[in-house]
């Protein structure tokens, strides 16, 4: 079952002691202190962890934020409206609407710069600095219209809230904004002449939805980095995972064509060659195909490997293979019968035909012979003999004794032809 490593702390002294703890302790311990959350703090203790959050939030966060100062910038302008019908077109109107304007202008500014650099949307404080520029001009208000004055108190409200919810993972910076938000409008306040009773209840008002918003974004940035940790732990498993599932199917598949494959020359071994036999000898039985059996015995190889040496009869060897399988069909089946001998079991072939194929496959031997490294040729040739698979034959090993027969012919006969046997 797959671990995951996250681990809470109520502070960073406890982190600290955990860390001291930890050092002492396994590989598991390690990994799973990178993902260690400080809970006051909301945020990641390791900069790179918490840094790779950000950049993993970065296009949502900043998509939200654009959202927000749109629609932000679209109610500024809306109430702009409302000032008219009750200020008209007066000097007040047009200072309040000038404000407007020039807010409005800034977010739009914000949104399409948040576009172009959405890095803006989780670092530096330029969120903060707009949000503080917001509740300046919003103060003007208090001094343009003293009549709204309830309704202003409404709407910082509204924005403290906003504030919280809309521009998440910035918890502290948005505090900051809050506070100064609360102080500005008290302040405010305080000089349009509110008694001092009614300011301690104005603050407590605001405080209100400070606190809920800081304590509900807290636990969201804990919730989200929470979240992260588990993605990030799970997409790590699963990459091992897969890498671990690509290592073991490369592996399979060796150990398969190890299993079933001459290492010398690539062509299918004993086992695999004598098992395909008995497939394709039933299924050219159920069709009432004929079937061929052909062996190839290089000329004279024992005189190549002496003069040559091994090596140079290993190359022969690999030289032929590919030659032969080169001049096959997909549907025959090549193998290495062992030594320099080869076998080819021929499907759906009658014996003139196998006789025509083999006759072009010993032609093209003769024709190619082998490039030996000091600019020499050394010409190979070899004896083929040929027979059909009968009905009553129940295994290779019937048929091959026949073929052998052959060859032995072809061999005293003088080598390098094909022999029907
Ligand atoms: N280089 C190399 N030689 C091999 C391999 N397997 C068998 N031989 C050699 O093949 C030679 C076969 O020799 P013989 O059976 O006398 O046959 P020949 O020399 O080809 O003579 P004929 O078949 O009568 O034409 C031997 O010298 C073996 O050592 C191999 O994998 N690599």
């Amino acid at each position: 079952m797959l671990g995951i490593r996250v681990i809470l702390f109520n502070s960073d002294t406890h982190n600290n002691n955990a860390d001291i703890a930890g050092r002492g302790c396994m590989a598991e311990t390690d990994a799973a202190l990178s993902y260690r959350l400080s809970t006051w703090r909301g945020e990641f203790v390791e900069p790179e962890v918490e840094q790779a959050f950000r950049r993993h939030i970065e296009p949502s966060m900043a998509r939200h934020l654009r959202v927000a100062v749109l629609v932000w910038a679209i109610l500024l302008l809306l109430f702009g409206g409302l000032d008219y019908l009750d200020l008209g077109w007066s000097d007040g109107f047009l200072i309040l609407m000038s404000t407007r304007i020039l807010q409005a202008a800034l977010l739009l500014a914000f949104a399409w710069r948040l576009g172009q650099r959405p890095e803006l949307a989780t670092t530096g404080y330029a969120v903060t600095a707009l949000e503080a520029l917001g509740f300046v001009l919003f103060f003007l208000i208090y001094f343009a219209r003293p009549d709204i004055v309830i309704w202003n108190i409404g709407v910082t409200l509204i924005m403290l809230i906003s504030m919280f919810i809309f521009i998440p993972s910035r918890v502290y910076p948005t505090l900051l904004a809050a506070l100064f938000g609360i102080a500005g409008t008290l302040y405010c306040l305080a000089l349009t002449g509110l008694s001092t009773g009614l300011l301690v209840g104005v603050s407590f008002i605001l405080m209100l939805p400070v606190v809920v918003g800081f304590v509900a974004a807290l636990r969201l940035q804990l919730v989200q980095r929470h979240e992260f940790a588990l993605y990030t732990e799970v997409a790590e498993a699963n990459r091992e995972l897969k890498a671990e599932i690509e290592r073991r199917e490369a592996l399979e598949l060796e150990l398969k064509r190890q299993a079933t494959t001459d290492p010398l020359t690539g062509l299918f071994n004993r086992r695999q060659y004598e098992m395909l036999f008995v497939r394709e000898r039933e299924r050219c039985r159920r069709q009432n195909s004929p079937m061929c059996l052909c062996i190839a015995d290089l000329d004279h190889f024992k005189a190549l490997n002496d003069k040559l040496g091994h090596d140079a009869g290993d190359a022969a060897l690999r030289h032929v293979a590919s030659l032969f399988a080169r001049h096959m069909r997909q549907s025959d089946v090549l193998g290495r019968f062992g030594g320099e001998e080869f076998i080819m079991l021929l499907p759906d072939t009658d014996e003139q035909q196998a006789g025509c194929m083999v006759e072009r496959l010993r032609q093209a031997l003769e024709q190619s012979p082998l490039l030996l490294s000091s600019d020499r040729d050394y010409p190979l040739t070899a004896t083929f003999a040929v027979t059909r698979v009968q009905d009553d034959e129940k295994t290779i090993r019937d048929t091959i004794r026949r073929a052998d027969k052959g060859l032995y012919q072809g061999k005293r006969a003088g080598r390098n032809r094909v022999v029907l046997a």
